[in-house]
């Protein structure tokens, strides 16, 4: 379980988040959702062990995250973050296999050069290896990069659960590679890890979502456990836009229509 217990976060006099209180469970996948600047970066990089709680704690399997060194974390929890320069030139195999040096000491072995392809090519991106990462488009790059954190964490450690955390990881891709992406994120969680994932396409989150926390103004809005159950009127609260909850004729599940917020 990872679990962040009345987290709060300021940097000088701003709080960014506050008093936030989330639980992320093996086997789960967890949407983060919200209005630009609400937090759920902030949120996420908490979880994530990449900021240090001004108050409150974050546990990871019952303990503080503080209490695990880098090199433990970085067995078993990878990070996708919104945005990747790379200040070198690398080809696109290097950089997936940047997700195994917490693995090896001085050179990869043909294990970790195994876990590469086999993750290159659940992103369809094989016949890449050779390129030149700073070539490729903006989508691309960003399924190489998901390539990166899954060969991080491909093996599940002795003890303990993976940790998966992505932040809008489909904001470049195209709509079927959006539902690929999520489809594989949430595969991964079933493998008995914990996902948790920025979105802001609500019928993306609908569609793939054990659990949708609402952020909004640096503060947890609404924790849905049962997304099914979402209404237009909390919708609507959380992004000031008329909302309406449909059926989708495709799926039979929830699909979310949206218009100006003058409609409301
Ligand atoms: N280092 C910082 N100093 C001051 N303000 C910051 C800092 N980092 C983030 N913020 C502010 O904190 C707020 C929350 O940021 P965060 O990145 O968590 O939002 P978000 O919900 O992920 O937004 P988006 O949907 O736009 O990515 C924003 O208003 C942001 O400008």
């Amino acid at each position: 379980m990872l679990k962040a217990e009345n987290v709060s976060f300021r940097v000088q006099d701003k709080t960014l988040l506050h008093d936030a209180s989330v639980e992320c469970r093996p086997g789960e996948f967890t949407v983060l959702m919200g209005p630009n600047g609400a937090g759920k970066t902030t949120l996420l990089r908490l979880l994530a062990g990449l900021y240090q709680p001004s108050a409150g704690r974050v546990l990871y399997h019952d303990q503080p995250l503080s209490s695990f060194s880098a090199t433990e974390l970085a067995k078993s929890r990878a990070v996708l973050s919104q945005e990747i320069q790379l200040a070198f030139p690398l080809s696109v195999a290097d950089v997936v296999l940047m997700g195994r040096y917490p693995h090896f000491q001085r050179s990869p072995s043909a294990h970790d050069r195994a876990i590469c392809a086999q993750t290159l090519a659940e992103l369809g991106m094989s016949h890449f290896a050779d390129r030149d990462y700073s070539t490729l488009s903006g989508g691309e790059a960003q399924k190489v990069q998901m390539a990166r954190v899954l060969a991080q964490i491909w093996e599940t450690p002795p003890q303990g659960h993976r940790v998966l955390l992505l932040d809008e990881p489909v904001s470049s891709l195209d709509l079927r590679y959006q539902h690929q992406l999520l489809q594989l994120a949430r595969d991964f969680s079933r493998q008995q890890a914990i996902v948790v994932a920025v979105l802001h396409d609500i019928n993306l989150a609908l569609a793939y979502a054990d659990k949708i926390v609402f952020i909004k103004e640096g503060q947890i809005y609404d924790t849905l456990p049962n997304p099914d159950e979402l209404t237009a009127e909390m919708l609507e609260e959380v992004f000031d836009l008329a909302m309406c909850v449909i059926t989708n004729p495709l799926t039979q599940r929830p699909l979310v229509i949206h218009a100006s917020a003058d409609m409301r």
